[in-house]
């Protein structure tokens, strides 16, 4: 049993009179790989939100190292959908960007910068500005930008969301690759169930209404995964079959 990095514990959230999610109790094992899976509205990038310490919870406590998460920390580094890149700094300051808050020398945040620029694959483009980038290209120096910080956590909302479905395929194989190297306790919002199978180690199915836990999935495949064999197939089916139900409850069919 590895030991467990991320404690939810009892969580809820309510804005105003909206309960987005209510009782939420899971633990995430060191170095797993967790996509929190649902349909709109159900509070994955709310939950993500708050492990990160953007948000607080209204009830519960959330722990990482068995530390209450008041605030957001360098241990826990944060990937978006919208790259959030700065547009007037290269690729390669934009990732210099948290070594220099932690205050390292020039010549550390290059090296720091480049190794990791070279690990999402890079190398070459590190004096590109974000407006000169393909999506796929600066998602991966969101990527690298979030790994300089080298924190123990990696949270990822709907990252490879706005990409098409190409480049997003090869995103995947990047990120897993990236964890496989790394071991980073990664928590990854998606809507796709196929990005999530092909991904994660454990697929947490929220539903609505509250917001809630419905199901936990460790998905018993071994790597690479193909989206065409039939475990992979059936396990969609099931998913698909779930994450159904919850948007029927919602009239949205
Ligand atoms: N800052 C906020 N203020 C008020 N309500 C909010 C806020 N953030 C989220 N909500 C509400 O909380 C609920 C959960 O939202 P959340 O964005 O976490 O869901 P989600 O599953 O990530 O959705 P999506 O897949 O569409 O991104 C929704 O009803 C949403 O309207």
């Amino acid at each position: 049993m590895r030991p467990t990095k991320i404690s939810i514990r009892g969580v809820g959230k309510v804005f105003g009179d909206n309960v987005a999610l209510e009782k939420v109790d899971l633990d995430l094992p060191e170095n797993s790989f967790t996509c929190l899976l649902g349909p709109s509205g159900c509070g994955k990038s709310t939950l993500l939100n708050m492990i990160a310490g953007f948000l607080k919870p209204s009830s519960g406590q959330i722990l990482v190292d068995g530390k209450e998460v008041t605030a957001p920390g360098a241990d826990r580094g944060v990937v978006f959908q919208e790259y959030a890149l700065f547009p007037w700094r290269t690729a390669l300051d934009n990732v210099c960007f948290g070594p220099m808050l932690k205050g390292k020398s020039k010549s550390e945040q290059r090296a720091i910068a480049m190794k990791h620029l070279a690990t999402v694959g890079l190398a070459g483009h590190e004096q590109k500005y974000p407006g000169n980038l393909s999506g796929g290209m600066k998602q991966r120096v969101a990527i690298a930008r979030a790994l300089a910080n080298d924190p123990s956590v990696l949270l990822m909302d709907e990252p490879f969301g706005a990409l098409d479905a190409q480049t997003r395929e090869v995103l995947q194989e990047e990120m897993l690759r990236i964890w496989e190297q790394d071991r980073k306790t990664v928590v990854f919002v998606t809507h796709s169930i196929s990005e999530a199978i092909f991904l994660a180690d454990r697929i947490v199915v929220m539903g609505t209404r509250p917001g809630c836990v419905k199901e936990v999935v460790d998905p018993q495949l071994s790597h690479p995964r193909e989206r065409t064999d039939a475990d992979f197939i059936a396990l969609e089916r099931h998913l698909k079959h779930l994450v159904r139900a919850e948007v029927q409850k919602l009239g949205v069919h």
